[in-house]
């Protein structure tokens, strides 16, 4: 007697292999990159740190940090060619797809895009990083009938993103909130964009595939296209006093509430308490209490309801509206920021890579056969 395989769809709970990079941890609720906890390193580290960290193991020293500062604020400008494929693009792409086909471009026009060494890889990476701000910030821009604003190489990463998008520098505290954001959105080991992204690296195609593949994975409303969600049904519901019966109408239509649940952790996301912090920063920078009421009489409610906590993207939506950004761009600023760790991975893989390929049970006609 033949006993059939286990199926475990969506490979939950499934282990598909060691990494070094980070390591999720649903019991403690934590979250470590490279062995810091993300908590530590949003507090006292920038963005620019922490994508170094990921990359290269270590933190960097005062020298290397300096260096490859130099080195992204080096390679911020988009090549000409790329500006005009976005400029081709018609408004009703959503920016996802901007961004995938911008990233896309760069690969192409990169003469060493099969060179898959460690340096190599690396260097295409940084090249990413250090571009993928321009790619948003020109296309939030160009939704607004403005013009492009160049990188500012005195700037940071976060405060040059920030004016490019904006046209200046905003104030510390939603710089240093932005900045914030991006430590916390970098790296989640293997979720669905990450996997995808070893996914294609393990048949040996190019860094640039990859991350195109991943923005794809990204771009859907149960992974990274929540944080935008999340923004629609808070307009959906208007104001705090409208919350519980909103949710009480969206659960009885059995809708998924954006924000809430995640694969790994039960008990609430690791990064929330940080991410609300910033975002309690900001609703007092720009003076809205109102869009923290909201936030908490949704959760409130969600909780008395189903007892299903926040994911980082439920307050990382209402953060970059209050920012400023349109709500399509939320999901691209998860791209500009998800880049470290995709990358990271795809290197990871290629060190020690085997083809993925799983099996399935094939449950169609019996066999038959043509008259
Ligand atoms: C950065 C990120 O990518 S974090 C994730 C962002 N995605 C979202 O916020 C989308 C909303 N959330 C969800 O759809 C889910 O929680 C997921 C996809 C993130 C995780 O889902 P899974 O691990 O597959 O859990 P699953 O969908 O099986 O949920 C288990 C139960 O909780 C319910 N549930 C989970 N999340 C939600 C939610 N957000 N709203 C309503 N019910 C939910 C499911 O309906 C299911 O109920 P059932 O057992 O009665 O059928
Ligand atoms: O880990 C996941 O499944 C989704 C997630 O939170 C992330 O990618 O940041």
């Amino acid at each position: 007697m033949t006993t059939e395989p286990e199926i475990r769809k969506g490979l939950a709970g499934v282990v598909v292999d060691y990494t070094a990079i980070s390591k999720v941890n649903p019991e403690t609720n934590s979250l470590l990159y490279r062995g810091y906890p993300v908590q530590e390193l949003a507090a006292s580290c920038s963005f620019e740190e922490v994508a170094y960290l990921l990359w290269n193991g270590e933190l960097p020293n005062a020298e290397q940090l300096a260096a490859f500062a130099a080195d992204e604020r080096s390679q911020r400008s988009l090549d000409d060619a790329v500006k005009r494929v976005i400029d081709e693009l018609p408004l009703t792409a959503h920016p996802m797809d901007v961004v995938r086909t911008a990233v896309s471009v760069i690969g192409a026009l990169d003469p060493t895009w099969a060179d898959a060494s460690p340096e190599g890889n690396l260097t295409k990476s940084v090249s990413l990083f250090a571009k993928l701000p321009a790619i948003v910030a020109y296309d939030q821009r160009r939704r607004r009938g403005l013009d492009l604003v160049e990188p500012d190489a005195e700037l940071g990463y976060s405060a040059n993103f920030l004016a490019m998008t904006f046209g200046e520098v905003p104030s510390k505290v939603v710089v240093d909130a932005f900045d914030v954001s991006m430590i916390l959105y970098a790296e989640h080991s293997f979720n669905a964009s990450t996997f995808t992204a070893r996914v294609v690296t393990s048949t040996l195609a190019d860094l640039y595939s990859a991350v195109v593949a991943a923005i794809g994975a990204l771009k859907g409303p149960l992974h990274g296209g929540a944080n935008e969600a999340v923004m629609h049904i808070f307009d959906e519901i208007g104001s705090a006093d409208r919350a519980e019966e909103w949710l009480d109408a969206a659960l009885a239509e059995k809708r998924k509430i954006m924000g809430f649940g995640h694969r790994v952790y039960k008990n609430g996301d690791s990064r929330v308490p940080t991410m609300k912090a910033a975002l309690d920063t900001l609703i007092v920078e720009y003076d809205a209490p109102e869009l923290g009421e909201l936030y908490t009489a949704l959760d409130d409610a969600m909780q008395n309801r189903k007892a299903i906590k926040p994911n980082l993207d439920y307050p990382s939506g209402p953060a970059y509206r209050l920012i400023g950004f349109d709500t399509e761009m939320f999901t691209p600023l998860f791209v500009a920021s998800r880049v470290t760790g995709w990358t990271a991975h795809i290197m990871e893989q290629l060190a020690s890579n085997a083809l993925i390929r799983p099996l399935s049970l094939y449950n169609g006609v019996p066999e038959r056969h043509l008259e």
